[in-house]
């Protein structure tokens, strides 16, 4: 029973009654309790309004009602706008799947229909065009005896966005270049990418649930795991090197880069590591490394190295009291070598000659090149000076055996300087330097020997250094300068010719004689336009004294090996003698015995050339050198110049007595003159006549002086002829 005072809602239905003559007789009305069902329909349209979520009713296919959420997601000022629309009107006109919008809203509203419920995803089209995900569930029901359909919406495109993203992430884990994988709070591995199973050789399913030390190696140091977890514990973040082995058994360095990954609670919820496999990196650093370290021909320590590795001997040295020595150690006339076969043929010779460096020493010594033909070799913890001089003898008779290069035989020697810790010095560079003095000093003994540094070789390296640096500009500051000494008659005493001799006037060392400056010169290279100056200073002079009415003296030029190699010397020559109008005859050049046998054939072929040009040829230092006379026969040369070496001592040494008369027969037989150098006496000038010498040379007809000295000379003894 209602209460008394409250609203009754009443369906009223009146029928009237009529007799047969239908004549109304009475209304019959059927009242009906309508309260319960009329709040009912009014808390519907209640919810309908209040649903944050748009919804709809359908009928007919078309919009019919909708609650203001529908209005406002859709952008639109009122429903008045979209009501009695078809769902595609108010969609894009084709679905992300391709259907258009129409044929498929009509199939969702079907199905719907069928099965009293359906739910789907739609993109809808706002009134400003545009567009946005939802998911539609329409539900049939019944309103007042007719079938409609309820349409409710939810914009779902923030979870869409958010799967597209998880999509991306998973696509990107996925396909990374990198190695990754994820491990649970408890360091279980959950997901591992294709790279990852890609550089680790495993399938995912070898790794999920494993823990990933089942990838670690042995090399990985403890240490670097106590910092890793140290540092993921600390700061969430971790990257380092480790090395991890392969499914195969081959371990590999690795980068990686770990973090903890916390949830919002701030609890730990996974590690990702991201890794990159390191190998080709490192091979590389390590290549780089060995060539910044070692001689890239030779693949010996180089200088920078043998720096440190000398310093670190010395220390060693010095802690455990043992000596220690270091050997410089430079290849005799390598220079020729290279110039004459080529720097292939140098290089292959340098190799083989680092290859029998470290034969002689032990695995703990150090055998460096510091370039060139200059090598070091440092003999660790010795006991005595006697280990190192046994070393440097093993090394002469190393580095002195034949080479076979190319197919060619070739023959050098070294000189070796020795310094000893710490003897001759305490630290690398004084260590160095003294064995540079030293090697010198074995140069200057005649080459293929080794010598201890003492002090007093100190004076002599530093000497040479700054001969050498005076000497690259001396020619181009005029200060070589040429002396003659006559050459005479053995039976006359008429002067038949001179020699010039070259001199250096430095301008602090005054006169520099050629020994001291000549071997260095052919060192630096520098005496092939010393060389050029020389010859034609010379043909400059001889035609100054022809101008001036001199008796026409042979003028001999000497030339030094560097020139005899020279492709140009011919050339040179010519242009020489038709600058001075130098005739057959009046020129003579001397080459060294040694200088004609380093390359026999080639020199036969240029003499042969310089011959042709009426030049006389002498061989100089004769018997001092090692002649093949099959060879020097050969050779096309005039005149032999018997060695002063021999001739010093002619009266007294039976030897030199023996050989000198020997050449001079030799001579004779091979129609060849021979001057005879270094006389000094009258007694060596009477055996030497006695035995068919025809020139003689020597202080005792004049010292090499200066041209104005000698044209002083001729003209007071023939007055008269022009000054
Ligand atoms: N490539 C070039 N080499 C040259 C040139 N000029 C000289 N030289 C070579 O230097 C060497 C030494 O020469 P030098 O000091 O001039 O000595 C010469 C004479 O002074 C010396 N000599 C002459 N007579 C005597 C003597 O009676 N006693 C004695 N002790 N020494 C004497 O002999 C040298 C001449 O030698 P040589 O040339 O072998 O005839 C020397 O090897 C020169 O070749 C140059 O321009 N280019």
């Amino acid at each position: 029973m209602p209460l008394r005072g409250a609203q009754l809602y009443l369906e009223i239905d009146a029928g009237p009654i009529r007799d047969a003559g239908g004549n109304l007789l009475a209304v019959v009305e059927t009242l009906r309790d309508m309260t319960q069902r009329q709040s009912a329909e009014s808390r519907l349209r209640t919810m309908f309004e209040a649903s944050p979520d748009p919804v709809w009713i359908i009928e007919d296919d078309h919009f019919v009602e909708c609650n203001d959420a529908a209005v406002n997601m859709l952008g639109y000022a009122s429903r008045d706008e979209i009501l009695n629309a078809h769902p595609s009107q108010l969609s894009p006109p084709v679905q992300p799947d391709g259907e258009d919008s129409f044929g498929k809203a009509e199939r969702m509203m079907a199905l719907a229909r069928e099965k009293g419920l359906h739910r789907f995803e739609w993109v809808h089209a706002r009134a400003d065009g545009s567009h946005f995900t939802a998911e539609v569930t329409l539900s049939v029901i019944d309103l007042a005896g007719r079938q409609a359909i309820y349409c409710a919406w939810r914009d779902i495109s923030d979870r869409k966005r958010a799967e597209e993203a998880l999509r991306l992430y998973a696509k990107a884990f996925e396909h990374s270049g990198e190695a990754i994988m994820i491990t649970d709070r408890d360091n279980r591995i959950v997901a591992v990418n294709a790279a990852l199973a890609r550089d680790t050789g495993y399938a995912a399913e070898e790794l999920l649930g494993k823990d990933p030390r089942v990838l670690a190696s042995h090399q990985t140091p403890r240490e670097t795991y106590q910092a890793m977890w140290a540092a993921l514990n600390e700061s969430g973040y971790w990257q380092g090197e480790l090395w991890d082995l392969r499914k195969d058994g081959v371990s590999y360095p690795k980068w990686a880069a770990i973090s903890a990954i916390h949830d919002e609670q701030g609890a730990l919820t996974n590690y990702i590591a991201s890794f990159t496999d390191i190998s080709e990196r490192k091979a590389a650093e390590a290549r780089i490394d060995h060539l910044a370290h070692h001689d890239a021909l030779t693949g010996l320590v180089n200088r920078y190295n043998l720096e440190s590795r000398l310093a670190q001997s010395l220390l060693a040295a010095r802690r455990e009291v043992r000596q220690l020595a270091v050997m410089f150690i430079d290849l005799d006339r390598f220079k020729v070598i290279n110039d004459t076969l080529g720097h292939h043929t140098g290089d292959r010779m340098l190799v083989e000659v680092a290859r029998r460096l470290g034969d002689c020493v032990r695995e703990s010594d150090i055998v460096a090149r510091l370039g060139g033909d200059e090598f070091v070799v440092v003999l660790t913890s010795l006991a005595c000076d006697m280990d190192a001089a046994l070393v440097a003898a093993k090394i002469l008779v190393a580095l002195s055996s034949p080479y076979t290069v190319d197919g060619k035989i070739l023959h050098s020697t070294p000189s070796i300087g020795i310094s000893m810790f710490p003897t001759n010095g305490e630290d690398s560079e004084t260590l160095m330097k003294n064995a540079d003095a030293a090697m010198y000093f074995a140069k200057a003994k005649g080459r293929n020997n080794f010598q201890f540094f003492s002090p007093a070789m100190t004076a002599a390296a530093t000497e040479r250094m700054e001969l050498e640096r005076d000497l690259r500009g001396a020619l181009a500051a005029g200060q070589y300068e040429l002396h003659y000494q006559p050459q005479v008659c053995a039976k006359s005493g008429a002067v038949r010719g001179v020699e010039a001799l070259i001199r250096w006037r430095h301008p602090e060392r005054g006169l520099v004689p050629p020994l001291t400056f000549i071997p260095i010169a052919e060192e630096t290279g520098a005496i092939e336009a010393i060389g050029a100056w020389v010859l034609e200073e010379a043909c400059r002079q001889k035609a100054a004294w022809r101008a001036a009415g001199m008796p026409a003296l042979r003028i001999a030029v000497n030339l030094s090996a560097q020139q005899l190699r020279s492709s140009t010397l011919v050339a040179q020559v010519r242009a020489a003698m038709e600058a001075y109008g130098i005739g057959p005859g009046e020129l003579e050049l001397e080459i060294t015995e040694s200088a004609a046998m380093e390359d026999p054939e080639r020199a036969i072929g240029r003499l042969e050339a310089l011959r042709g040009l009426g030049v006389e040829l002498a061989i100089d230092d004769f018997g001092t050198g090692y002649s093949s006379l099959a060879y020097l026969k050969m050779l096309p040369i005039d005149t032999l110049k018997l060695d002063r070496a021999f001739v010093r001592d002619i009266e007294t040494d039976e030897n030199d007595a023996a050989i000198s008369a020997a050449t001079l027969a030799l001579a004779r037989n091979l129609g060849l003159k021979v001057v005879a150098e270094g006389v000094e006496n009258e007694a060596q000038r009477e055996f030497l006549s006695r035995h068919g010498c025809e020139l003689l040379q020597g202080y005792l007809f004049g010292r090499p002086e200066p041209a104005a000295v000698w044209t002083e000379r001729w003209q007071a003894a023939a007055p008269g002829t022009a000054g």
